[in-house]
């Protein structure tokens, strides 16, 4: 029995002691008694310890603030460094650093750019990638990444040495050294189905057993009392299928196969690789003794608390599963198919998830069109246990059903899915399930077949979540799911880790920390994303109706005035018909539904909106995809979450959700995956329309931050060359524009607002349907005056779809009536 303890104050911390220092004992697992070496009076240290933790992580998010509100205010371009002392190599060494606010900057002129650069992936966040300077910030949790794949703070602190022009300021080094004391230290590792806390140092073992609240769960008894001591797992022992190391490669390539210029390239970038070399040095250290580690087992029952408990002390336990030790979870065996090469930058972001021979929890971003779906499939194939995938819709559920079967030779009936139509089961003890999250979120009362599916997915535990496109979903979904699924690891998927709240905070801990993040620009020019040209196209407002929007009782209807500015939908409709003639599958977003529809009627396009029956929209999009007469259509906000979207190869945006870097980032991803994108100079196109001198060209600016950091360049072309030549050029004339004027001014000011359409799929979740309506909207009061009121309606519930049933012609003809005569009643009245 170990001696009581007093369960006031968190045991002492101790310095930081190698496992060597803490005793070597024989490499397999042994117990040794938990009260051994244990001085009551190491208590004294520990708060100290814990507060300078806090103090060093504290001021760091002063610092963090204050390096924001100096971007945000856009008043400092460059920083001033001339205080730091530069080393007499500098000119060869690419990183600056600045100690007040733990901002990296890279220069990727350097011959040292590439090093560099996997090494700053690994220990920072990108912030900012154009083309010449990149920055990067370190922050607690990029430094809690980097411990989790393997480094330790003498790591970092050596590979910053290497890179830096300058010596590295003290401050960055408290930094570093207090995230990554506290940060990896401590884990909680599944084995055999059962918890772990472990460490490698252990009396920070022991300090926590004694610490109030965990020693109250841990010694109901149920728990060993000892410490197991057992060997360190060895560092990269496992190999990730698809990679030149794979077996199905290997095979393909043919085993004698002399090795090629692409082979010696390859193994000398991965000599080269900064990481292996550091983790190399910290190998050669230990040559003669075998790394421990320190483990209590945690009862399923406590996990959550000691988890809890651990972070709010400062010791955060990461969570690794090790799959390859899993002896009660039966192996699901398969594979990449033979022949299958995961790309380098897929390699890279699973390395990052797979780095110490366990699977760690995390989220991984790639833009879309990379690839995320086969990076779920190789992190599936690499731990080859009962998976589960997480999509946001039944489509992208039986997308990733057939991916699976295309890239592994997973077996048929080892793969099911459930959704509201298909409640599958595998045949075999394990396999993939494949669901939605509404499917296992949903609290309403369930039918038999798919309550009877939950308790399959409840009753076992799966090696592996994978949770697609995370960007999108709550944090009290992540919950619910959690709660519901038991998964020993984590992989989360999306092209931009980017909310307008804070939500995405909570990430981080609900599914573990961001593990890779790739470059964007890197990923165009190795063809493996389309290059994009951007523009913001400015329209001048045109006299009559900046007047409207100069009026300080109109700017409720400021937004509609900018939107249906006349001179943007010229410069729309030209765009529209210059893309058509290159070939272009054109998209025009609109998230205004009043302008969607106006200019979509005017244009004799189709559209899509909230309000659009589901069959209405297959029959648009199939048509966008297939018939070389539909080339372009127009989407409401619905288009960014709810459809699948064929490809296009040019995007317009007429009227946008304010500042959403999300939504500028996602719709730019529309036309990433252009097919024809390693065609020779071949481009996609991006288009902002804004109209001048409007509140709209604030919010494109804040828009185009997120594509910019990326290092896309928004050109802005105040002349659309050739736009006064285009044939019936629409509100060419003041009688046209006056009528479009005083059309616009008759809405209801509610038509200026954008689609209801909730920023997540799931705030709504179970009442989804309800956004089939689409956006509230009346006639104003002199319509319904002129009794135009229905007739409004109906005509706005009309779709252009009806092109495809041929009726469209008397269509455009009796709403062209009756507009006419709804405009002639206003303007008598008026
Ligand atoms: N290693 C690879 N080798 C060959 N093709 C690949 C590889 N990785 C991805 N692809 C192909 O790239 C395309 C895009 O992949 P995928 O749909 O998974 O992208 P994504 O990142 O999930 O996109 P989105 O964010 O739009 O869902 C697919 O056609 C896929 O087959």
């Amino acid at each position: 029995m170990p001696p009581k303890r007093k369960a006031t104050n968190v045991g002492g911390r101790p310095t930081k002691r190698t496992a060597s220092q803490a005793g070597s004992g024989p490499s397999s697992p042994q117990t040794i008694d938990s009260s051994d070496e244990y001085s009551e009076s190491g208590n004294e240290g520990n708060d100290s310890e814990a507060e300078r933790i806090s103090k060093a992580l504290s001021k760091f998010t002063t610092n963090t603030k204050l390096q924001e509100k100096q971007s945000s205010a856009q008043e400092q371009v460059f920083t001033d460094l001339s205080y730091l002392e530069l080393k007499p190599d500098h000119y060869d060494r690419p990183l600056w650093i600045d100690g007040r606010t733990n901002k990296i900057t890279l220069e990727t002129f350097s011959p040292m750019r590439k090093q560099a650069q996997d090494f700053l992936i690994t220990i920072a966040e990108p912030k900012s990638r154009p083309q010449f300077i990149h920055e990067y910030q370190l922050t607690p949790h990029s430094l809690y990444a980097a411990v989790s794949v393997g480094l330790t703070a003498d790591d970092i602190l050596n590979g910053l040495n290497k890179f830096l022009k300058t010596p590295i300021p003290k401050t960055v080094v408290e930094f570093i050294q207090a995230c990554t004391q506290s940060f990896g230290v401590v884990k909680l590792v599944l084995k055999q189905n059962k918890f772990f806390l472990e460490t490698s140092d252990p009396q920070i073992l022991r300090m926590l057993l004694k610490d109030e609240k965990i020693s109250e769960v841990l010694s109901k008894g149920r728990v060993d009392e000892n410490i197991i001591q057992e060997a360190a797992p060895k560092l990269n022992t496992m190999v990730i299928p698809g990679t030149n190391d794979a077996a199905g490669v290997r095979q393909q390539l043919g085993q004698v196969k002399p090795a090629t210029a692409q082979d010696t390239a390859d193994a000398e970038k991965k000599e080269s690789d900064i990481l292996v070399a550091l983790r190399a040095e910290d190998d050669d250290e230990d040559i003669g003794e075998q790394k421990q580690v320190y483990s209590r087992e945690v009862p399923n029952e406590s996990v959550e608390v000691v988890t809890k408990r651990c972070q709010d002390i400062g010791y955060p336990a990461l969570q690794e599963y090790d799959f390859n030790n899993d002896r009660v979870n039966p192996t699901l065996d398969f594979d990449l198919k033979p022949g299958t090469k995961i790309r380098d930058y897929q390699e890279k972001s699973l390395g990052k998830m797979f780095g110490n021979g366990r699977a760690k929890s995390g989220i991984i971003v790639l833009p879309c069109g990379a690839g995320k779906t086969l990076v779920g499939i190789t992190a599936a194939c690499t731990i080859k246990k009962g998976t589960v995938v997480l999509c946001t819709s039944s489509m992208s559920v039986v997308q990733w059903r057939n991916e699976f079967l295309k890239w592994s030779d997973l077996h048929p009936n080892d793969i099911a899915v459930f959704t509201s139509d298909h409640k599958e089961s595998f045949t075999g003890k394990t396999g993939v399930i494949v669901t939605t999250y509404s499917m296992v979120t949903q609290t309403r009362q369930r039918a038999h077949d798919a309550q009877k599916m939950m308790d399959f997915l409840t009753a076992r535990e799966w090696g592996l979540m994978i949770l697609d496109e995370v960007h999108v979903v709550p944090a009290s979904i992540f919950r619910r799911v959690g709660g519901t699924i038991k998964a020993h690891s984590k992989l989360g998927l999306t092209a931009t880790l980017l909310r307008e709240d804070e939500k995405i905070e909570d990430l981080n801990f609900l599914i573990g920390p961001k593990l890779y993040e790739a470059n964007w620009m890197e990923l165009s020019e190795q063809g493996h994303i389309a290059r994009v040209q951007c523009a913001e196209v400015w329209c001048p407002m045109t006299t009559e109706f900046y007047q409207e929007y100069m009026k300080k009782d109109n700017h409720r209807k400021n937004n509609l005035l900018y939107v249906m500015n006349p001179r943007k939908f010229q410069a729309c409709q030209f765009l529209i018909d210059y893309h058509e003639k290159r070939g272009d599958k054109i998209i025009v977003f609109s998230d205004n539904v009043y302008a969607l529809q106006t200019y979509a009627l005017k244009l004799k396009k189709a559209y899509i909106y909230g309000g659009t029956p589901q069959q209405e929209r297959m029959r648009i999009l199939e048509n966008f995809q297939h018939n070389d007469q539909v080339n372009t259509i127009f989407l409401s906000k619905i288009g960014d979450t709810s459809l699948d979207l064929p490809e296009a190869t040019c995007l317009i945006q007429i009227s946008s959700h304010y500042g959403s870097r999300r939504q500028e980032a996602q719709r730019l991803g529309r036309i990433l995956r252009a097919k024809r994108r390693n065609d020779e100079g071949f481009n996609a196109f991006f288009y902002s329309l804004v109209s001048k001198d409007t509140q709209e060209m604030v919010y494109s600016a804040k828009r185009q931050a997120f594509l910019i950091d990326q290092g896309y360049a928004f050109k802005v072309i105040t002349h659309l060359q050739g736009i006064d030549k285009l044939e019936n050029l629409a509100y060419s004339t003041i009688s046209e524009r006056k009528e479009l004027l005083a059309e616009v001014m008759l809405q209801n000011e509610t038509a200026g607002e954008q689609e209801q359409v909730t920023d997540d799929l799931f705030s709504s979740l179970g009442s989804r349907t309800k956004r089939k309506s689409g956006p509230k909207r009346s006639a104003g009061m002199l319509s319904d005056l002129s009794g135009g009121q229905g007739m409004a309606y109906i005509e706005y519930n009309k779709s252009v779809n009806k092109d495809f049933k041929s009726k469209h012609k008397s269509l455009f003809r009796t709403m062209k009536d009756n507009r006419a005569k709804h405009r002639q009643k206003i303007l008598d009245k008026a």
